[in-house]
């Protein structure tokens, strides 16, 4: 058994969370650059905590800027073993109504401008991504929104746009309609995809906060739409987070899904023809296969 460590990321209009023992605000170095800012660590129910605003505090990184692979390799560094993305979306379904929770369980990735991979040149690493969130994990989240009496959606494909710009109709209906998409954001990758590759258990709360652009008695979306849905959608996920020591544990089994050893069989440059310089970078995320 090992210890539990939760970390969140908390998107728009989650900035904080409250109620953390000993709660402090960390700088945290990382090879891979500032993230997006200190990262609020302490214990809640006698289980560690890290929390880190996606977008900084203040909101100062757009989606495109957001940097990812700082983010997931600091949650690394401080230990965390699962991670609980947060995040505002629309939707493309009826009944996933604004208000609502999806615990998403896929992705369709359409962003262009990221760093997707810690791995590369001097390192090659494939992980699958074919079931991107923890299933344990995940089911924690549903039960947890459950408890809270909040109407949540077990399971969604979750379509990741660029942005920062909102779809066009003609985009929002073929997500909808051709692609199967049932939400719809700019963040949750390549976050899940690094996640994967640090071998840490990832799940993907989604808050609906509008109906994009596709619903012919909604309109095109709105921002200030948005941000009214996303206050009340906030307090909620306030609450949602505090039941997840309580639902984890303090201590945990290796994930029966096998993220936490998703590196086992996945490097694929020679160890005599490794880069030392990016094997060093490496050493939070990948020192266990290293
Ligand atoms: C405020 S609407 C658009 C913005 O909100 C979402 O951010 P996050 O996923 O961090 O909650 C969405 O992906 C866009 O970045
Ligand atoms: N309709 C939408 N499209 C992309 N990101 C979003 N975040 C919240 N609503 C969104």
């Amino acid at each position: 058994m090992a210890d539990t460590v939760i970390g969140i990321i908390g998107g728009s209009g989650v900035y904080e969370i409250a109620g953390l023992e000993g709660a402090a605000w960390q700088t945290v170095d990382s090879l891979w650059g500032d993230p997006s800012d200190e990262i609020l660590t302490g214990t809640l129910d006698g289980v560690r905590m890290a929390f880190l605003p996606r977008h900084g505090r203040g909101h100062v990184h757009s989606p495109t800027t957001v940097p990812y692979r700082a983010n997931i390799d600091a949650l690394k560094r401080l230990g965390v073993t699962d991670v609980i993305s947060v995040s505002a979306c629309g939707s493309f379904r009826e009944e996933m109504a604004p208000g609502d929770f999806v615990v998403v369980d896929q992705f369709v990735d359409r962003t262009f401008a990221r760093e997707k991979s810690f791995f590369g040149t001097g390192c090659v690493a494939h992980v699958s991504v074919a079931h991107p969130t923890c299933p344990r994990l995940s089911a924690a989240c549903v039960a947890a929104a459950k408890d809270l009496g909040i109407t949540v959606h077990d399971g969604g494909t979750y379509l990741a746009m660029e942005g920062p710009q909102f779809s066009s109709m003609a985009e929002s209906k073929m997500y909808r309609e051709a692609w199967g998409c049932d939400v719809i954001g700019m963040t949750n990758m390549p976050e899940a995809k690094l996640a994967r590759e640090a071998e840490l258990c990832y799940a993907s709360v989604a808050m609906i906060t509008d109906y994009d652009s596709w619903h012919p008695d909604h309109g095109a979306v709105d921002i200030t739409d948005i941000i009214a849905t996303l206050t009340g959608n906030a307090e909620k996920a306030r609450n949602l987070v505090a039941k997840l020591p309580g639902l984890l544990g303090a201590e945990r089994e290796p994930c029966p899904h096998g993220c936490d050893r998703a590196l086992e069989f996945a490097l694929m440059t020679a160890p005599d023809k490794r880069d030392p310089a990016l094997l060093s970078k490496l050493d939070a995320v990948a020192g266990r296969v290293l």
